[in-house]
């Protein structure tokens, strides 16, 4: 009896090693451990690693798990939270052309709504939010690091909202939270034309807040911001950051089977199927 405990204590000795060097608790998502979080016991500052190889897209699996985390992140009244990525060179590919390609009825409509989740608990958390973008950001990616209070991006990467550039427009929850980072000028340029900004394009435009050398700049940059919030009273931030982002919040809320139907519509468009398959093509030739 005794030596099975000290086996147990052992064993979870062991498993949380890696994690108790860096004064670090570790715990993953959900069933798909698409998502790895890592708290940080001297600061209550959550990293939050997309670990979806190849390159983070954004699949049913992948947000549900994200969303589950937003959730975890909330109950637990966390004091911070970064969004970064476990690849080398991309931080999110966007949604997962695939889900939207021969969609399967149910299965799009989960889809959608995990991200209208996602979006709405991210965009709106009490809690203070930044995107480590250790790698490129193309558009359901640049959502992520918008729906953020403060982006570090690596130099040598790109990130905008590139719809346009596919044929189809930024569904409306993106374009408020781009709005809400850039001015309604900058916005409508960028957006109209699916600009892909470089990482000293996106600084100089006010998309990112700083450039970073690489991933673990990146991440201290970000706590070093959030961070500052140790001086202000959580419950007054949080209503203030709130009450800013209201109007864009109740947008969704209030429209949310009218934006699913949009969605589930423009997908089942013949002619956005054919843009999907030679996209998907064109992406395998590469
Ligand atoms: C087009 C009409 C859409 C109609 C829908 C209508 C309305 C709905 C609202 C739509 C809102 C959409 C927002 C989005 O987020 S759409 C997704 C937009 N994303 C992109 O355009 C990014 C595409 N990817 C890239 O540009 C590059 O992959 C990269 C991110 C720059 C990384 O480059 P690299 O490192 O060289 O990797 P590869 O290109 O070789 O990719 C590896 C692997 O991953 C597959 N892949 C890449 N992106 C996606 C993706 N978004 N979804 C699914 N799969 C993706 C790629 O095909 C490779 O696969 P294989 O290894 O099998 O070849």
């Amino acid at each position: 009896m005794i030596r099975n405990s000290i086996n147990l204590l052992t064993k979870k000795l062991i498993s949380s090693t890696s994690c108790q060097r860096t004064r670090m608790r570790c715990f993953s998502s959900g069933a798909t451990n698409l998502v790895d979080v890592n708290v940080n016991d001297k600061t209550g500052i959550a990293v939050v690693t997309l670990n979806r190889p190849p390159v983070n897209s954004l699949n049913l699996e992948l947000l549900t798990d994200l969303s589950k985390t937003l959730d975890e992140l909330e109950s637990n009244r966390s004091k911070g939270m970064i969004l970064t990525s476990s690849s080398k060179t991309v931080f999110s590919a966007g949604l997962d052309i695939l889900e939207m390609y021969n969609p399967e009825p149910e299965r799009s409509k989960a889809f959608w709504t995990a991200l209208q989740d996602v979006w709405l608990k991210l965009y709106g958390s009490p809690y203070p939010t930044a995107a480590a973008i250790n790698g490129h950001s193309p558009a359901g990616g640049c959502l992520l690091a918008i729906c953020c209070e403060y982006r570090v991006m690596v130099n040598d990467f790109t990130i905008g909202l590139n719809e346009t550039r596919l044929g189809i427009s930024a569904p409306s929850f993106f374009i408020s939270s781009f709005r809400n980072v850039l001015s309604t000028r900058e916005a409508e340029k960028a957006l109209t034309l699916g600009t892909m900004f470089s990482s000293d394009e996106a600084l100089k435009v006010g998309l990112v807040d700083e450039i970073a050398t690489d991933k673990a700049d990146s991440i201290n940059k970000c706590e070093n911001f959030l961070l500052e919030f140790k001086k202000v009273s959580s419950m007054a931030r949080a209503f203030t950051k709130q009450s800013l982002r209201k109007k864009d919040l109740e947008e969704l809320e209030n429209n949310r089977e009218q934006d699913l139907q949009l969605f589930l519509f423009a997908i089942n468009q013949p002619i956005v199927q054919k843009g999907l398959g030679a996209y998907i093509q064109s992406l395998k030739k590469k």
